[in-house]
This record gives structure tokens, C-alpha cells and sequence, in this order.
């Protein structure tokens, strides 16, 4: 039987990747640090997907097993694998590079035919990234085999999977809409066949799409949610005063996507009110503080707030509400969640407009500079 490898057993690795692998025919090993979570997989071999949408269902995925990542029996298993899908977070992907790299060396050893490695994260080119900490772990031998045998094709992931309060550890509960797409020239050996796998060869338009329209107003409605004392992004997304920026700014990114990809204007249009549909869910219950999470990175330049900010600026576009979004992620301040404290701290320390600066690549006093600052302040007062 076929195999494939999911890093991470968390949200979306059980609740969207692990689960088309194990519907297409994978025998699907969950390859996590969580021990609890990899002895109860091979304990129970199977869990369930609860849909929460208008139409609720659940789905029973079975012909899945546990590895603990850090241990050696997971080196034997990249060896006898088609598939290697990873769900654990941008910043984890350098600890798992070195173990997929001694999975490559022990194929190369033993001759395996072709294998493909695709990073399912929200991060515009995550596989890419990942590729490059793998091969940094390679030897010669070992990266002319990846060359030849080895695919590392980056993809898009969409599907909303807050954490889940289920009967079982196992179990998840997923909204109904799932989107996968998968740069298809860099898969190596054919096309793997998965259902809910869409393949593309002009990825970076549709990962920009997804991260720049879904995860843009989402963050800025978790952060102005939060600021407000909201608690989950359904009821936050239903405050006007949330709503007014964190649409306008889907609309911002959305004149930038159209205009750099020639997306159909009226089909993007569509898309962001099919997004609003989403958020506005009362089926799943979505913390602000999930959605919030890490804003240090968040705020990264090819990110979801500054990313479209940057890319309207180049076109000439309008991205006053994407700047004011970005102003509220200034405000995050959970000390529940490192990322926000270690800005909030920097923000003491060093005063705001330097770390706006800092972290945003802005020059202080430029145009967008002015208006993160602006909005900050205003943000601040209404906060107090
Ligand atoms: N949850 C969602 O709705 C979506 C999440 N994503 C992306 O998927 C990725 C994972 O997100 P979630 O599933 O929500 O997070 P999660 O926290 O539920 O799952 C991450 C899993 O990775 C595991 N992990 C941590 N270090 C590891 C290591 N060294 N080796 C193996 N496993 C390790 C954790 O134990 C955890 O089970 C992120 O990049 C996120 O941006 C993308 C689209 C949707
Ligand atoms: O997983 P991240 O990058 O921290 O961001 C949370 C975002 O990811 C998602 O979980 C899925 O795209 C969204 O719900 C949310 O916008």
C-alpha cells in the first residue's frame, strides 16, 4: 500500500491533508512530538471529522498510524514513502529538515524510486524554505539524489480547523470548505492522484490569493476583535466597526491581486464575499487569539498584513484599511502568546514608531510609516 508522511497531527494535519491522503489510498503515518497524540493513533488507527457548517456530518478517516518525529523509526518510514505533507507552523520546518534529510539519505541507500515533499503551512513558498534547510542537512551524494528522485512542490492551503473539543483526542471539527493547491511542475515520478488536490504551474498567484484575501482579514478582524474584547471571529467579523476595516481591506488587497494576476474582477469579488461567509460561521468556534497568533510573524513583509500593503504600493493602489489593520496587530497584546509579548516589550523598550519601523520595513515618516502610526494611536485610545 502507498505511503505518506504528515508532519504534524495537529488541526490541519488531521483535519485536512492527513485525511485526503488517507481518503485517496495512503496509509497515512501522523509523524508529531505530541506523544499523547501518536499513541492514541495507534491505538485507535482511525478518528473522526466533524463538518460544522449549515450541513453538519461526520466523517470516519481510517488507515492512519503514529511515529514520534524526533525518534529513529521515523527515518525508516521516509524511506518507504510516496508523500511527505507537513502541517506544524513556519517556524518548525528547520527542526524537521534534518530528519527528512536522513530519510533521503537511507532512499538514496536503498535505491527508492521518486518521492514528493510539499509543505502545507501559511507561508508563501514554505516548501521552497523547506527544501532549503534539507538540502543544507544533505551530503553531495545525497542532494544529487534528491535532484533526480526528490520533488519539492509548494502549494496553498485553505480550510478553517480551530482546535476541537471532540469525545475522542483524536477527533477534529472542520468548516466544510477546503481548498489544496499544489505547484504541479515540481512533483517528481507523475501526479500523484488525491482527490481535493487541485494542481497549478502558476502557484504564487494563488497562494498570494488565499494568503492576502483569507488570512489578511482574518487576522485584522482577530486583532481588532481582540482590542474590543471579542472573543471569537464569528462575533467579531458582525461588529461594524471591525467589519468596516477588515472587508475594505480584503477589497484593498483584492484590486492589487486582480491587477497583478489578472484575477476576473468579479470572480475575486465573489471569492472575499464567499471568505465573509466563513468568518461569519457561528458553527465553529474560532478564537481571536488562534487567528492572532504569532503576530511578529504576521507582520513579516511578504506576510498577510504588510505583504498586500507592499504589493498596492507597487501598483499604485490604495491600502489605507491594510495599514490600519496592520496598526491593530501593533496592539496585540496577549501575554499568553510569546510573539505578542516579545513586541509589547519591544514597544516599551524602544518606543513604538522604531519597532513599527523595524518590523514593517517602513522607513519612519514614509507615507505607510505615517499611517500605521496614526491608526496606532487611535487604536491606543479607544483601547483605553
Ligand atoms: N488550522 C487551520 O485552520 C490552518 C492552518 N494552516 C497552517 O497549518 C500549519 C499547522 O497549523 P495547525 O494545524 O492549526 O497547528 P496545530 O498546532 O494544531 O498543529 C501543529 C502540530 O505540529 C506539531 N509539531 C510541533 N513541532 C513538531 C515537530 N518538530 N515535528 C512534528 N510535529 C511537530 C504539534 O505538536 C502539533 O500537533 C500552520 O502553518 C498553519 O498556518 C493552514 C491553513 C489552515
Ligand atoms: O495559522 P496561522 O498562519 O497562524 O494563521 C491563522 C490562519 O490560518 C488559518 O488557520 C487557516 O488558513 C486561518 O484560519 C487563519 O487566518
Amino acid at each position: 500500500m502507498k505511503k505518506a508522511i504528515q508532519f504534524g497531527a495537529g488541526n490541519i494535519g488531521r483535519g485536512f491533508i492527513g485525511a485526503l491522503l488517507a481518503n485517496a489510498g495512503y496509509h497515512v503515518v501522523f509523524a508529531d512530538v505530541n506523544e499523547q497524540m501518536i499513541q492514541e493513533l495507534n491505538e485507535k488507527k482511525s478518528y473522526q471529522i466533524h463538518i460544522l457548517d449549515l450541513e453538519k456530518s461526520v466523517e470516519t478517516i481510517t488507515n492512519v498510524s503514529g511515529c514520534m518525529s524526533n525518534g529513529p523509526e521515523i527515518i525508516d518510514e521516509i524511506a518507504s514513502a510516496e508523500i511527505i505533507t507537513t502541517a506544524v507552523g513556519p517556524n518548525v520546518l528547520k527542526f524537521i529538515a534534518p530528519t527528512i534529510a536522513q530519510g533521503i539519505e537511507a532512499r538514496r541507500a536503498a535505491g527508492a524510486g521518486p518521492l514528493n515533499v510539499i509543505a502545507c503551512e501559511n507561508m508563501v513558498g514554505a516548501t521552497s524554505h523547506l527544501q532549503e534547510q534539507v538540502e543544507s542537512h544533505l551530503s553531495e551524494e545525497g542532494k544529487a539524489y534528491a535532484r533526480e528522485h526528490v520533488g519539492f512542490a509548494n502549494c496553498s492551503v485553505d480550510r478553517i480547523v480551530p482546535p476541537f473539543q471532540g469525545e475522542n483526542l483524536l477527533d477534529v471539527g472542520v468548516e466544510a470548505f477546503h481548498e489544496w493547491i499544489v505547484e504541479e511542475p515540481k512533483l517528481k515520478g507523475g501526479t500523484p492522484e488525491i482527490d481535493g488536490m487541485k494542481l497549478t504551474d502558476n502557484l504564487v498567484a494563488y497562494v498570494q490569493r488565499k494568503l492576502f484575501t483569507l488570512n489578511t482579514g482574518h487576522a485584522i478582524t482577530a486583532y481588532l476583535g481582540f482590542l474590543k474584547g471579542i472573543e471569537t471571529i464569528d462575533q467579531s467579523i458582525q461588529d461594524e466597526s471591525v467589519r468596516s476595516i477588515a472587508r475594505p481591506a480584503m477589497e484593498e488587497s483584492g484590486a492589487a491581486l486582480v491587477k497583478k494576476y489578472e484575477f476576473d474582477a468579479a470572480e475575486h469579488a465573489k471569492y472575499i464575499d464567499k471568505i465573509e461567509t466563513r468568518f461569519k460561521n457561528p458553527y465553529i468556534r474560532d478564537e481571536v487569539i488562534r487567528v492572532g497568533r504569532e503576530p511578529l510573524r504576521k507582520l513579516g513583509p511578504a506576510d498577510r498584513l504588510i505583504g498586500p500593503a507592499n504589493m498596492a504600493a507597487e501598483l499604485g493602489l490604495g491600502r489605507d484599511h491594510l495599514l490600519q489593520g496592520a496598526a491593530a496587530a501593533f496592539l496585540y497584546d496577549n501575554n499568553n502568546d510569546p510573539q505578542s509579548a516579545e513586541l509589547q516589550a519591544r514597544i516599551q523598550a524602544e518606543g513604538v514608531g522604531p519597532v513599527v519601523s523595524d518590523v514593517t520595513g517602513f522607513a519612519k515618516d514614509s507615507e505607510d510609516y505615517n499611517k500605521i502610526m496614526a491608526a496606532y494611536e487611535k487604536f491606543k485610545s479607544l483601547k483605553a
